[in-house]
């Protein structure tokens, strides 16, 4: 078995899209970054190769090469996951946070585990994604910006 976390936080940009977890999500502003900058499945990402002993997200995926530039996040978790799968794991269960004062995330949530789900060859059951607001306090408060967090927990095939 082997356990891994991540977090990552995405500031707010005017004319992006909003992509939390691989899916899109109508609001007024969207997430700056190198990719897609869908904090979510940055966070699972981390998560999973913290779990796998590989370092992060950045390592693999530098924000300095250009062919990462407007990556779909998805297919950056997908290329993660089967580096775990190559060492001869696979997924037992993940847990997710989003912390974000807006927008309402429960009408997106499911189909948000069912997407992090396909991506991981699992069962729906095996994926939880929640959210929480700050309560006002902290750049997730003062809606400057998304944080998400996950726990990942892998074992051998
Ligand atoms: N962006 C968000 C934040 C929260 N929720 C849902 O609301 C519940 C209450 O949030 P509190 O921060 O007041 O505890 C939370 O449990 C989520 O179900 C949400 O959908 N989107
Ligand atoms: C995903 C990458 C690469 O496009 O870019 P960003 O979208 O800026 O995301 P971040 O969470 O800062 O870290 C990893 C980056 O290398």
């Amino acid at each position: 078995m082997r356990i891994g976390q991540g977090f990552d936080v995405h500031a707010f940009a005017k004319d992006r899209p909003l992509i939390i977890g691989g899916l899109s999500i109508p609001y007024e502003y969207g997430l700056k970054g190198h990719s897609d900058a869908d904090v979510l499945l940055h966070a699972i990402a981390d998560a999973c190769l913290g779990a796998i002993g590989e370092g992060d997200i950045g390592r693999h995926f530098p924000d300095t090469d250009p062919v990462h530039a407007g990556a779909d996040s998805a297919n950056i978790l997908e290329e993660v996951f089967v580096l775990a799968e190559n060492k001869g794991y696979t997924l037992v269960n993940l847990d997710a946070t989003i912390i974000a004062q807006k927008p309402k995330m429960v009408s997106y949530i499911l189909p948000m585990r069912e997407r992090i789900a396909k991506l991981f060859r699992a069962d729906l059951s095996q994926v939880n994604v929640k959210a929480t607001t700050s309560e006002r306090l902290g750049f997730a408060g003062r809606e400057e910006g998304i944080a998400a967090m996950a726990v990942i927990l892998l074992e051998s095939k």
